[in-house]
């Protein structure tokens, strides 16, 4: 088990990591999720023991890591480039860091190949890197991470230079080989559907500080307040509360919401409303566009109520 506690980090004036405390387990897939520049990859380098934490502390399984050097943590880090070696082969490249650990090339060579077959590449096993397309070329980079075995696997927006298909497609292919890895795992992030899809936990950073962690249904259901329900996707967020779509309330018997935008989509119509208690988004269903239709239009009125009861409130 990975454990910071307290970690504090300062670029001049500007602090990354503020007080940041947290752990994971063996086994388990945790995502560093925040906006660009809150400190993300800088807590993965400091984990790496690329960067040193001003205070705070970060053990491994008990051990202080502080005094390990990053060739000595026995973790595993992938960077968003992939950062593949070109004059290697795909195998050359998924053995490297067997070679590295002191092991026979032959030996190294056949734990490659095992690993390359797992990310289903065993027959570009002699390809140049730079033929290969960018989702191979990601599995490459997979393969030559956990074919070392690591302690703990490191990987910083693994995901982010692949276009949205292919990224979806990877992240069911990813998921279950870090579960099979055994090993805890860090995926740093800004996309909240990756984390979501990708990790048993997701924690939130902004300004350095880690507002909340948890698991993607708890997050949803019990954000720790208005930044952080918008940054994770929700739009009806109210001072004390988000308003999730079941909490809205259709009808003639709730009070009148004047239509300020009104998009028609094949299943229906989005809209925004002035309703009494503030702007709010709805989707309407084909049927309820239907029934509503005559009110249907920019400035004309529609029943907008909340129900209470549905409220998600902050803290
Ligand atoms: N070695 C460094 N020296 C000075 N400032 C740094 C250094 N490394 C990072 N920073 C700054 O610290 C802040 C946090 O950077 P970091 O890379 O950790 O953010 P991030 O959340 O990973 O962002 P992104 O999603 O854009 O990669 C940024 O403002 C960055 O410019």
């Amino acid at each position: 088990m990975l454990t910071l506690r307290n970690l504090n980090k300062r670029f001049g004036a500007r602090v990354v990591a503020d007080d940041v405390s947290l752990s994971v387990a063996a086994g388990e897939t945790l995502a560093l999720l925040g906006p660009s520049g809150c400190g993300k990859s800088t807590l993965l380098k400091m984990i790496a023991g690329l960067e040193r934490p001003d205070g705070g502390e970060l053990r491994f399984d008990g051990a202080d890591l502080a005094k390990l050097p990053p060739e000595r943590r026995g973790f595993a880090l992938m960077f968003q480039d992939f950062a593949l070696f070109p004059h290697l082969d795909v195998l050359g490249n998924a053995m490297f860091g067997l070679i590295e650990q002191g092991l026979p090339k032959r030996d190294a060579a056949a734990q490659a190949r095992a690993m390359l077959a797992r990310v289903g590449l065993a027959d570009h096993v002699g390809r140049k890197v730079w033929t290969l397309s960018g989702g191979e070329q990601q599995r490459v980079a997979l393969a030559r991470a956990l074919a070392t075995q690591p302690r703990l696997l490191l990987l910083d927006e693994p995901f982010s230079s692949l276009d949205a298909d292919l990224r979806r497609q990877l992240q069911r292919v990813f998921r279950g080989l870090l579960r099979e890895a055994g090993a805890p795992v860090i995926i740093v992030t800004h996309d909240r559907e990756e984390a979501f899809a990708l990790a048993d936990r997701v924690a939130v950073l902004k300004d350095g500080r880690l507002l909340q962690c948890d698991t993607p249904q708890r997050l949803l259901a019990a954000p720790a307040d208005a930044w952080l329900a918008r940054f994770i996707g929700y739009e009806n967020v109210l001072e004390h509360a988000v308003a999730p779509p079941q909490a809205l309330l259709l009808g003639d018997d709730q009070p009148p919401a004047r239509i300020v935008e009104l998009t028609w989509l094949p299943d229906g119509a989005r809209l925004k409303v002035a309703a009494q208690a503030g702007e709010l988004a709805l989707s309407l269903s084909a049927r309820e566009a239907a029934r509503w239709q005559d009110s249907l239009f920019v400035g004309g009125e529609i029943g907008v109520g909340l129900d209470e009861s549905c409220l998600l409130r902050f803290g």
